[in-house]
Order: C-alpha cells, then sequence, then structure tokens
C-alpha cells in the first residue's frame, strides 16, 4: 500500500517535499557519488524553485553539483515557450544555483519521434550497464484526470513495454506535442514522489488510491497514476488537505 501524507497547506507540503528531496540527495551521494533526479512539469516548478533552495543550504552533502537532473515529461515548444518544463525549471530554479547538476534536455528542435529518440540515449548513456535505468527519485505530478507525466486515460502510451522515452501529438491537454518517460521507466525507479494540490485533484485521488490498493488487479487500472507501483522502489504521495478532501480517514503529515 501507498504510503500518504497529507499536509493542511500547499506552502507545509511544498517544504517537506524539498527536504524530502534534499535528504535523499545527501544520501544518494553518500553512498554512490551522484544523486539522479527526474522532475515533472506543471505546479511542481514554482513549489520546488521556492522551497528547494533553502531545503538545500539546511541538508549537508546535497549540492546540485552532484546530480543528474531529467525532465518526466516534456512538452514539445522552444525553450523560452511559457509551455516548456525545462526551460521553466531553468530560469526558476537551476539558475538559482551557484554549482549546476548534470542536465538532460528534452531536443524540442527536433520532430517528436526524434526527440524521443535522442532522449532515450542520452538517458541510457548517463545509465551505463542499468537495464532499465533507475532513478534515485522522481518527482511527479497528476492531473485532475488522473494523467501523470504526459501518459493520458485511455491512451495506447499506457501499453508501452519496450521503449524508456515515448512521444504523442495528440497530447488532450495542450501543448499536443511532448515526449515523456513510460511507465517501464518510472516504475523502475527506486523512488516515487507523487504531488497533488488543490480541490480539483480530490475525486482522482480517492480513485487512483483505491486502484493503487488492488493487489492483483484483474485489468491494468485505467486511471495512468494508479499504474505506477514501483517493481522494488517506494512510491509516496504529498497531498494537501483539498487534494485528500475525498479520502475516507485521510492521514497526517
Ligand atoms: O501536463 C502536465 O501535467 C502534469 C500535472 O500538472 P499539475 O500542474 O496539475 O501539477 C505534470 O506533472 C506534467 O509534468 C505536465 O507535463
Amino acid at each position: 500500500m501507498a504510503a500518504v501524507s497529507v499536509f493542511p497547506s500547499p506552502g507545509e507540503l511544498g517544504a517537506a517535499l524539498a527536504r524530502s528531496v534534499a535528504e535523499a540527495a545527501a544520501e544518494a551521494v553518500a553512498s554512490g557519488g551522484r544523486f539522479t533526479l527526474g522532475l515533472s512539469g506543471g505546479s511542481l516548478v514554482p513549489l520546488l524553485a521556492r522551497e528547494l533552495p533553502p531545503a538545500l543550504s539546511a541538508v549537508a552533502g546535497s549540492e546540485p553539483s552532484r546530480w543528474l537532473v531529467a525532465f518526466c515529461d516534456e512538452r514539445l515548444v522552444p525553450p523560452e515557450h511559457p509551455e516548456s518544463t525545462g526551460g521553466a525549471y531553468r530560469s526558476q530554479l537551476l539558475s538559482q544555483f551557484a554549482a549546476p547538476p548534470q542536465v538532460l534536455w528534452v531536443r524540442s528542435e527536433l520532430g517528436p519521434a526524434e526527440a524521443a529518440r535522442d532522449y532515450e540515449e542520452q538517458l541510457r548513456k548517463a545509465f551505463p550497464g542499468e537495464e532499465p535505468p533507475r532513478f534515485d527519485l522522481l518527482l511527479l505530478g497528476v492531473g485532475p484526470d488522473g494523467h501523470t507525466c504526459s501518459l493520458f486515460p485511455g491512451h495506447a502510451l499506457l501499453q508501452e513495454q519496450n521503449s524508456l522515452i515515448s512521444f504523442l501529438e495528440d497530447s488532450p491537454k495542450p501543448p499536443p506535442r511532448r515526449v515523456t518517460m513510460t511507465l517501464p521507466l518510472l516504475n523502475a525507479a527506486k523512488s516515487l514522489l507523487l504531488v497533488a494540490t488543490g480541490a480539483s485533484k480530490a475525486p482522482v485521488i480517492k480513485r487512483i488510491l483505491e486502484q493503487q490498493e488492488q493487489q492483483e488487479p484483474q485489468e491494468p487500472p485505467p486511471v495512468p497514476a494508479a499504474r505506477l507501483r514501483p517493481r522494488s522502489g517506494r512510491l509516496r504521495w504529498l497531498l494537501d488537505r483539498e487534494a485528500a478532501a475525498e479520502l475516507r480517514e485521510p492521514p497526517g503529515p
């Protein structure tokens, strides 16, 4: 069963999220020399930009210069476009680091298929000998429809078994052209942290947690985020009170 923490406000959730990232970074660097982190876009960007720098200052050994950062999905728009996840992280978060991490960028100037192929190649090079690569930590969001990364309900990409990275040109949420990590890569991670805030997410959070709790489902759960079941890693949800409003017995922080 997934671990679920509920916070009184998005601010308190953000502080706890940043602390968890800083602690995971220090632990990974101490044991393996580097910290591999996957970032999602949307509401996570401003949250991390505000909370992560101070949290890193408080945890020794968590310096970003020892990190490898990748994006869990990317919208195929120019980096300066307001919808670019990489562009948003570059201007809002990475620009705050004195010594930046190594970053795997999705090359949005390429067509979708070529951008996905190039990004998968970058990933494989960054994790030599690991099949599939196992990120230390992936930070994931979830939309009100239950999508996570750019994996949308009912989309054929949910069936992908072979590629680590795939692309779509028909995202129901604009912009339509995107590159995304696939379920085999996501579920290989050592740790997944799912973050959701706001009342618009409450109904889907209830559905996801119910679907995730099924031990051996007959069918793969229809909601994409409910298919996050790390093979041997940890999965933890961070919710604010509004997103957790429909849970029967909301847990505490
Ligand atoms: O389109 C996307 O949506 C999800 C959820 O975003 P949020 O703003 O509702 O948190 C996000 O995780 C993903 O990276 C993004 O491309």
